[in-house]
């Protein structure tokens, strides 16, 4: 049964399309993701929709969007701490909303591994996205060992709590938190959707605690891992998830479209 809470929370799917695409496919595959949605006729009051392409791409995303008046949104994959100055290679959040960016992924496992960012560095990007009048979608998750151990639930609350530390309970309420269990990632190794549902409830949970509760209750918690068209419906279907962060998957116009319209996907998490 669907709660009142949750038929607040509109479903995101969001999909991170890592160091994939040049500006040229960028432009395709945004304008086929939008033909297949509008054929299907999508209804993105019913579920968002957004891509996060590489930095180099989003002018020509955004003048596709623009242009052909999608209603597909779009976001940025990293953003810097700074404001302006000597930081070679950074990417201020003005720079990203003024560029139409209505997201910012921050803390993705694969920055939090190859460039050593950790919770308080991750909070200070998502208050800077905040900032500049854009949605931190801030992600946690645990490796293999930690998941072998059986301490995951603690491990990625904490990460909840450091990652989101100096947001206020409105800034949370309005932010976007992605679980996505690190064995889980590009490996076609999808958490079952109890395992999604243990998670992003316990998160929820810990919103509630740390922040309050209204801020739980409309906070959108998304899944990420090899998710899919096939296993899209049974992870959506449970009551703490709310969206998804799609990668692979979200390189296909088709494959990805699927995945948003995953109320019309049969759900097999039952079938051998
Ligand atoms: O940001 C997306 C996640 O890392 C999931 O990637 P994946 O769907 O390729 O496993």
């Amino acid at each position: 049964m669907t709660t009142m809470a949750q038929q607040q929370r509109v479903p995101l799917i969001a999909g991170n399309w890592k160091m994939n695409q040049n500006h040229q496919e960028a432009v395709v595959l945004v304008q086929k993701l939008s033909w297949v949605l509008q054929d299907k006729k999508h209804d993105y009051e019913r579920v968002e929709v957004t891509v996060v392409p590489p930095f180099t791409d989003l002018r020509s995303v955004q003048t596709i969007v623009d242009g052909d008046r999608m209603r597909i949104t779009y976001g940025a994959q990293d953003v810097s701490v700074h404001d302006a100055g000597a930081y070679t290679g950074e990417i201020s959040a003005s720079m990203l909303a003024k560029l139409g960016c209505s997201y910012v992924v921050v803390g993705h496992s694969e920055r939090r591994e190859y460039h050593g960012e950790d919770d308080a560095l991750v909070a200070a990007k998502a208050l800077k996205a905040i900032d500049a009048g854009m949605t931190p979608i801030v992600c946690v998750g645990e490796g293999l060992d930690i998941r072998n151990e059986g301490t995951h639930v603690a491990h990625c609350t904490q990460q909840v709590e450091g990652s989101l530390a100096g947001l206020s309970p409105d800034q949370v309420a309005e932010a976007v938190i992605a679980y996505e269990p690190v064995w889980a990632i590009g490996t076609g190794e999808v958490a079952t959707p109890e395992d999604a549902q243990e998670v992003c409830e316990a998160i929820r949970a810990q919103v509630a605690k740390t922040w309050s509760s209204q801020a739980a209750e409309r906070v959108r918690i998304l899944y990420g891992g090899s998710v899919k068209a096939a296993n899209a419906a049974a992870i959506m279907a449970q009551p703490d998830v709310d969206g998804a962060l799609v990668g692979g998957a979200s390189l296909q116009a088709e494959e990805f479209a699927a995945i948003c319209r995953f109320y019309d996907l049969p759900d097999l998490s039952g079938v051998a």
